[in-house]
């Protein structure tokens, strides 16, 4: 059996077992084919890249004396005060730009259990976007054992970790070693109670307490130079995984130089930095298509602070409401920008590539794992389970799928409304290069 196989059958037992499964259909076929059709409107809506590239072109990324001045400047505008922590204390944006709101944030989010969080009306869509996570992680884990000696150790950073919701796959990637880091500490203790929980289980497993060490480092990812708090600031790692929070260190050119720097440094030659984020593009092709600051649906809203005609390369700001999951400021990632940014840090990009045409690549591998982690809704639905979209046209795509196919069983899917926030995201790859050295002892990349 290959490694893969075996992640995804060892996922599979940590889910309950779907009833009734077997003769689900899985698809987002019409869905994906809506979001196709939209994307090819946005391929042909290019300005925003443009527009940006020149403006890139002009600094250069290491450059950052007018940036800061014009930051000072922007520290002087009073807070919005539209959070508040636990004791009743409102938090706004303060010098050290939204860290603290988006930190906030997250460690008010509530820790809910499996009941709770199968009762969201997102359920799928967040199942689903588990999925990509284990088949990227598998992917890329993959690629790096292939590459070494039969129980050579991978270490792995897994920066913003939040609550640890990618520890298990760790687990089943038979990862060695494990650095979690995170601006939320409260979301880190989870994280830590979490590890902790699955160690005690696995201990009392038959081949006992086979499972990765840990270290945690509570900090801003995008100010806090990481290697310095790492136990042996000499480490290689093999993987750096960044899921759905990259985005934030977009808030200005040093913070995301800052992410970016920790991502790579201590990465192995050949080894892979992965991430999550929403497609600026789509974003920007959205809003002006509604020609709105705010558009969205009833799972998701986006309301942006900036102006879309011509955002700003850092701090292109908006907030991002997904029923209760995150509702704070976020930043535009301008590609072409990380591309750049990345290169000067010896990162040279593999890939990037929307969820849907990632799925399209993955189904067939990702199955059984698909079906176990529930990551598609049942549709028409078994007796006495509601759906969950609400929405009219919510599972009109699924209607017509099995009337084109001539089909009476049952398919898989997301409601349209879930699927309109999933096709918003996008993930993507660079690989560590090996350098060469200058005379002053900086590294030399050939990229
Ligand atoms: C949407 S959650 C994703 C958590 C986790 N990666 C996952 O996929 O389940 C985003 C996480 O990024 C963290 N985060 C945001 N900005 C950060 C920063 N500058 N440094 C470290 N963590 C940050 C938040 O605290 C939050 O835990």
């Amino acid at each position: 059996m290959s490694s893969s196989a075996t992640l995804i059958s060892q996922d599979v037992e940590d889910y309950n077992e779907s009833e009734n499964t077997d003769d689900l259909e899985q698809t987002l076929v019409l869905a994906a084919q809506d979001a196709d059709a939209r994307s090819n409107e946005l391929q042909t809506d290019t300005s925003y890249r443009e527009e940006v590239e020149e403006e890139v072109a002009q600094p250069e990324p290491q450059s950052t004396s007018s940036y800061k001045a014009k930051r000072k400047h922007e520290d002087e505008e009073p807070a919005p005060k539209h959070l508040k922590t636990n004791e009743g204390q409102a938090v706004g944006r303060t010098s050290e730009g939204y860290a603290k709101v988006v930190a906030t944030h997250y460690n008010l989010l509530e820790e809910k259990g499996l009941d709770e969080r199968s009762k969201s009306r997102i359920v799928y869509m967040r199942n689903f976007h588990n999925w990509i996570k284990s088949m990227l992680i598998n992917e890329y884990l993959t690629k790096i054992k292939d590459g070494k000696k039969h129980n050579a150790p991978v270490r792995v950073l897994d920066m913003c970790c939040g609550k640890g919701g990618d520890l298990l796959k760790w687990r089943k990637g038979n990862i060695t070693h494990l650095i979690c880091s995170d601006i939320a500490s409260v979301s880190l203790d989870q994280c830590r109670s979490r590890y902790n929980d699955m160690k005690e289980r696995s201990s009392r497993e038959r081949n006992g307490g086979n499972i990765y060490s840990i270290e945690y480092i509570a900090g801003d990812c995008s100010r806090v130079r990481l290697r310095e708090k790492y136990t042996d600031p000499s480490m290689k790692l093999d993987l750096v995984s960044c899921q759905f929070a990259f985005h934030y260190s977009f808030e200005s050119l040093p913070q995301a130089e800052c992410m970016i720097r920790n991502a790579s440094e201590c990465l192995q030659p050949g080894g892979f930095f992965i991430g999550t984020i929403p497609d600026a593009n789509d974003l920007i092709a959205r809003a002006r298509r509604a020609d709105a600051n705010t558009f969205g649906n009833d799972v998701y809203q986006v309301h942006f602070d900036c102006d879309v005609n011509k955002p700003p390369l850092f701090g292109a700001k908006y907030n991002f409401h997904l029923d209760g999951v995150v509702d704070c400021p976020e930043f535009l990632v301008h590609f072409p920008t990380l591309i750049k940014l990345a290169r000067k840090y010896g990162l040279k990009f593999v890939k990037k590539e929307k969820f849907y045409d990632y799925y399209e690549q993955m189904k067939n591998e990702g199955r059984q794992l698909l079906i176990n982690m529930k990551s598609l809704e049942t549709y028409p639905p078994y007796d006495n389970t509601p759906l969950l979209g609400t929405d009219p046209g919510d599972y009109i795509h699924a209607e017509e799928f099995l009337k084109k196919e001539g089909k009476n069983g049952k398919i898989g899917t997301l409601s349209k409304s879930e699927w309109e926030a999933s096709s918003l995201y996008m993930l993507f790859v660079f690989e560590k290069v090996k350098n060469t050295w200058n005379t002053d002892g900086t590294p030399v990349y050939d990229i």
